[in-house]
């Protein structure tokens, strides 16, 4: 907790460190005005009962007013000067949180649905962190406030000052607890919130409204979600209930306290034994006790529950990388001898069963290779280790003899370029969704240009409304177009396709070239025009291709046929063709597909 506290005072001073300080002296004013009004007031009753002198009055009710407008007005100053801290804080947090995020390196955490709920609570607590802040100094003034209020009782009645602050503890405990519970419950309904994210993401994403429309599963969907609302609303409910019973009753002992204290304050006033100033300032201080002490409890007990929330964004933010980097990462040069996978065995995990079994593979320097195989024979997984988005559980992958572990994976990533089977599609202008492929360039048209036309995409994304500007989406449109709105397109499944080349293509030359099925949404022609670009920029440098279509991958240097997690076999089309293995068996299925049995070579 105490280390929650310090890293939120951390992001607060590096957020806002001037509005700190002006907001900590505002906040000792504000806590100070009330006992200077309680006080004033006893002054201004006392004098007029005496029948003191004007210049003793006037002075007295100067002061009282003074008091009295800063009573007022400091709160709607705190207010704003909280809104500021707030927005300077939430940007703090907000950088930290996605640059911790980043920071794991691979794929592992994302994985993870206890990592999902931390993340979620973590963007949820962007802000809480500010609260902890605000509310620890909020618990100092009212602190300061009850001080100088028992001050005042205790000058009355000391016994009514015991019963008064007495009343305090138990509702202390009270709220304490009642904190702690609704963390865990706060926790405990993460998944089922989560979960109602999800139905009500996919009820109104355009990638799911055509499935549901046709299986016309929307309202199966929607009954999923309302189900998890229900769930974590009655979590919800419980906790209400019982912080209301519990706050109803302390707020009961409260009145009944100062009830007691006012009949005890006339009746003394009534036998002479107080003055009225006394009793003003009874009344005043018991008011003002109860209500700091209140206002002290709601803020010990709500700090407490910000720092356990708050504690979510701690944990992701200092959270361990999840590959381990070397602190002093072995330089990588350019690939020129080749990849070397050695006994490498994988699993994504230790409930799941082994995909790689002691994979052994030589990828030459400037060769092409393909990899088939049937569905889940790890191809993908293969290239994912290539990418070091994980660590092989046993055996190594050395790039030219270097371990891949030895080197920081954005130096290893640098000298890596492709597409993935699920490649992205970015609601963003078309320029972006080819220039992403290499940042430090995204300014550089010419290269957008050349790369989209490279994956043959240019003369698609070129005529659009407004060019290599126009957005790939209808979810959103650009300031420019706020009076046209649906200039947005929608690409088709092979124009993405080919646009996910384009980017691939804008990184430029990379020693490594990972193309995990490319064309598999482009029809034929395409397909083989795709395959005739992609030869050519593959040429010189070392290329990994995965596909099921056998036809593009018969010119590879070298063929891999993944099964069980091992090389059945290897070699060049011919030679496999020759052995009648299962490639053979593959390529002659297909080939069988698209001549008819009575052209299918005899094997
Ligand atoms: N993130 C993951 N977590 C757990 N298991 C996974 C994960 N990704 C893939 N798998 C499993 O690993 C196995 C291999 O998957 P992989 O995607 O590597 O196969 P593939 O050969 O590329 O298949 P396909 O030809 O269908 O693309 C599959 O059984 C799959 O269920």
């Amino acid at each position: 907790m105490i280390g929650t506290a310090k890293a939120a005072a951390g992001v607060a001073l590096r957020a806002a460190p001037g509005l700190m300080v002006v907001y900590v002296l505002v906040m000792i004013v504000e806590a100070i005005a009330p006992i200077a009004v309680a006080w004033l007031t006893k002054l201004v009753v006392d004098s007029l009962a005496r029948q003191g002198s004007a210049a003793e009055l006037s002075t007295l009710a100067v002061g009282l007013a003074a008091a009295g407008i800063l009573v007022t007005v400091l709160p709607q100053l705190m207010q704003y000067l909280n809104s500021e801290m707030g927005r300077l804080f939430t940007a703090q947090t907000t950088t930290q949180l996605f640059s911790a995020t980043l920071r794991f390196a691979g794929l592992r955490r994302f994985e993870d649905p206890n990592f999902h709920d931390q993340l979620r609570l973590a963007k949820n607590s962007l802000s809480t962190g500010q609260e902890v802040v605000t509310g620890s100094l909020g618990v100092v003034s009212a602190v300061i406030t009850l001080a100088g209020m028992v001050g005042s009782l205790l000058t009355v009645s000391p016994v009514l000052t015991g019963i008064v602050l007495a009343t305090g503890v138990p509702a202390l405990l009270a709220q304490l607890r009642l904190s702690h519970r609704r963390a865990a419950m706060i926790w405990d309904i993460g998944p089922a919130e989560r979960r109602q994210m999800f139905y009500g993401d996919l009820l109104t994403t355009i990638a799911a409204a055509k499935e549901i429309r046709l299986f016309n599963s929307g309202r199966f969907l929607r009954g999923r979600m309302m189900t998890e609302l229900r769930t974590s609303n009655a979590a919800r409910r419980r906790m209400d209930i019982k912080e209301l019973s519990v706050e109803g009753l302390l707020t009961l002992l409260g009145a009944v306290v100062a009830g007691g204290g006012l009949i005890w304050a006339v009746i003394s006033a009534g036998s002479g034994a107080l003055s009225i100033g006394d009793v003003s300032l009874l009344i005043a201080a018991i008011g003002a006790v109860q209500a700091a002490l209140n206002g002290l409890i709601i803020g010990i007990a709500a700090l407490h529950q910000d720092l356990l929330m708050f504690g979510h964004y701690v944990a992701v933010t200092s959270a361990e990388p999840d590959l381990p980097i070397p602190a002093e990462p072995a330089p990588l040069p350019r690939l020129r001898h080749g990849i070397q996978l050695t006994d490498v065995w994988f699993r994504y995990s230790e409930d799941h069963p082994w995909i790689l079994r002691g994979l052994n593979l030589f990828i030459p320097a400037a060769a092409s290779v393909a990899i088939v195989g049937l569905n889940g024979a790890g191809k993908s997984t293969l290239v994912k280790l290539l990418c070091r988005f994980y660590d092989p559980q046993h055996g190594s992958i050395t790039w030219d003899g270097v371990d891949i572990r030895d080197v920081h994976p954005d130096d290893l990533r640098h000298r890596i370029s492709g597409v993935f089977q699920d490649h992205m599609a970015y609601d963003m202008s078309a320029a972006d969704n080819v220039s992403i492929g290499f940042v430090p360039a995204r300014e550089d048209e010419t290269r957008i240009r050349g790369a989209a036309h490279e994956a043959g995409i240019d003369d698609k994304l070129s005529s659009l409304p407004r060019g290599y500007d126009t957005l790939l989406t209808r979810t959103f449109f650009s300031e420019d177009d706020k009076d046209a709105p649906d200039t947005g397109v929608m690409l088709s499944g092979g124009q993405w396709q080919r646009t996910a080349l384009a980017r691939a293509m804008f990184r430029g030359h990379r020693d490594l070239v990972i193309l995990d099925e490319p064309s598999a949404g482009l029809d034929p022609e395409a397909e083989a025009d795709v395959h005739t670009r992609t030869r050519r920029r593959r040429h010189g440098a070392t290329s990994l291709l995965i596909s099921h279509r056998l036809n593009t991958v018969r010119d590879a240097d070298l063929i891999i046929v993944l099964e069980d997690g091992a090389i059945r076999e290897a070699g060049k089309h011919d030679a496999l063709m020759a052995v009648r293995g299962p490639y053979a068996r593959l390529f002659n299925l297909q080939a069988t597909g698209y001549r008819g049995p009575e052209e299918a070579v005899a094997l």
